[in-house]
């Protein structure tokens, strides 16, 4: 995931502090110093920290914390409060809708990645029902065109651009009035960059600005540059009235944190994160559900959208049931992992779930994560139709688990990591109370704004796949 070190190293500092036997203030100040280090290693500007670090401490106040209550639970709220706190601008950004036009307009410095991100963006947009089209009004850079015509055909969305006009003006009013005749309900249009922010930039970003009549206009800014964000994200804003920002290139940049944490005190919505070259590497920038995921706490609004993006309804398995009448087995969670297996880019997936280690989240190392699974897979396709579906702890002696490792041929070390990790999983499923194992949600928009509105510790408590599960289920109640 985005940021995983980071986001590791804040986990770790918690998971310090919460088996120290007494939390006092020693305890809290180490944990502080900790989390404060993790997040200046990414890059985050200094007074920004010494803020985080002074609110944390300002909320906690062990001192007046009434007997009987959990210090490490508060310590945890507050340390997920205050990095929300700190990415979140304060202002939600324009969002289109469908079957009214709407244009947005895509600013930003050459190379940051604006061509690719206007078709991110637009294929987003498209798996959602919509009908974008895209306009190359870069007449700047040669071959800006070609670009944005083979990501444009590669994603089926319809393009305008031309090779001889040199008027970006006239291409901008061109592209939107046709598409705008053509019923187009997001009509984008990428604009040309410079090296650098100059004069001749922003006059031409505010003539084709001027001309189109955008509703949104987004800066695309490069996250590798850090804490540098903070003064381009201004200058831009200033100068193009950017109403959102898309920080890309966030795979495998520490500095990612200093970008986004400097953009959102320039008070401008980040909006999305480009984490990749390709089409689906493109997140949607939510700070709750970002915060969650960062901390391995896991982001159900986001695992919605993915699920109904990918798995048509009728392939949805109907195993709420089971797993509110039972227990978390090993056969549902083989079942867990088949579905998991059909719905691409493991790393990002697994960020959304609860519970899973930062290991599997880690960008990079998703195919670690793939053979894992399937390593599973394999030594649970050894076991006997009882192993899957038992309940007692004891039953899985020694015998039987060298015999899976022989049938599966796998080591018994393998087996037995795998039945620790279905343990634990099974052991968050225990916790959950039953009600929240029956959430019933009517339709998708509750859904998203329950994933949003959960306090994090309450979608940990939601813990493990059964979370997956449930919304599983609801997508078969939901698509009609
Ligand atoms: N690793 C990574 N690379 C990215 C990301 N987004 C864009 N890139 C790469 O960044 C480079 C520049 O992207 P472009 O889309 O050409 O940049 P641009 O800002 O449109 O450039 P101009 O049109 O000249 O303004 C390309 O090699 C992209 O593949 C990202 O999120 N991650």
């Amino acid at each position: 995931m985005v940021l995983a070190q980071l986001g590791g190293s804040i986990a770790a500092a918690l998971a310090r502090m919460g088996r120290a036997t007494v939390v006092d203030e020693k305890v809290l100040a180490e944990c502080l110093n900790e989390i404060a280090r993790a997040l200046l290693q990414a890059d985050v500007r200094f007074e920004t920290v010494r803020d985080v670090r002074a609110n944390i401490k300002g909320t906690v106040n062990l001192d007046a914390l009434a007997a009987g209550t959990d210090k490490r639970r508060v310590i945890h709220q507050a340390v997920v409060g205050e990095l929300c706190r700190m990415l979140d601008p304060g202002k939600p950004a324009f969002t289109p809708t469908k079957g009214k036009p709407s244009v947005v307009m895509f600013v930003g410095l050459q190379g940051s990645g604006k061509t690719i991100t206007c078709t991110k963006y637009a294929d987003y947009y498209r798996r959602k029902g919509f009908n974008p089209a895209l306009v190359c009004a870069d007449t700047f850079r040669a071959g800006a065109f070609d670009q944005l015509k083979q990501n444009a055909s590669k994603a089926k969305i319809p393009f305008y651009g031309s090779y001889i006009e040199s008027d970006p003006v006239k291409i901008a009013v061109e592209g939107v009035d046709r598409f705008r005749k053509e019923k187009c309900d997001l009509i984008i249009v990428d604009t040309s960059g410079r090296h650098k922010q100059e004069a001749a930039l922003f006059e031409e970003m505010r003539q084709v600005s001027e001309a189109t009549k955008p509703n949104l206009v987004i800066f695309v800014m490069d996250g590798s540059i850090g804490q540098a964000a903070f003064d381009q994200a201004q200058a831009f804003k200033q100068s193009a009235s950017v109403g959102a920002v898309i920080v890309t290139k966030m795979d495998g940049h520490a500095k990612g944190g200093g970008a986004l944490s400097a953009v959102a005190a320039t008070r401008s919505p980040v909006i999305f994160i480009g984490t990749g070259e390709h089409l689906p590497d493109f997140e949607v920038f939510d700070v709750k559900p970002f915060v969650s995921r960062l901390l391995g706490m896991g982001d159900l609004s986001g695992l919605i959208d993915k699920i109904q993006d990918v798995i048509p309804i009728n392939q949805q398995p109907d195993i709420l049931d089971e797993l509110t009448k039972g227990a978390f087995t090993l056969r549902l969670l083989y079942q867990m992992f088949q579905n998991l297996q059909n719905m691409g880019p493991l790393g990002q997936l697994f960020s959304m779930i609860p519970g899973f280690s930062a290991q599997f989240i880690e960008k990079g190392k998703e195919k670690e994560g793939q053979a894992k699974i399937k390593r599973y897979m394999t030594i649970m396709d050894s076991m006997t139709e009882k192993e899957l579906d038992n309940t007692n702890p004891k039953l899985m002696n020694e015998s039987r688990i060298t015999r899976i490792a022989r049938g599966s041929g796998r080591l018994v070390k393998e087996v037995v990591d795998m039945l620790e990790e279905h343990k634990r999983m099974a052991k968050m499923w225990s916790k959950l109370p039953l009600a929240n194992r029956k959430l019933n949600m009517n339709n998708r928009g509750s859904l998203k704004s329950l994933g949003n509105a959960l306090p994090p510790n309450m979608l940990n408590q939601l813990g493990g796949l059964n979370g997956l599960q449930n919304m599983m289920k609801q997508m078969g109640t939901q698509r009609k």
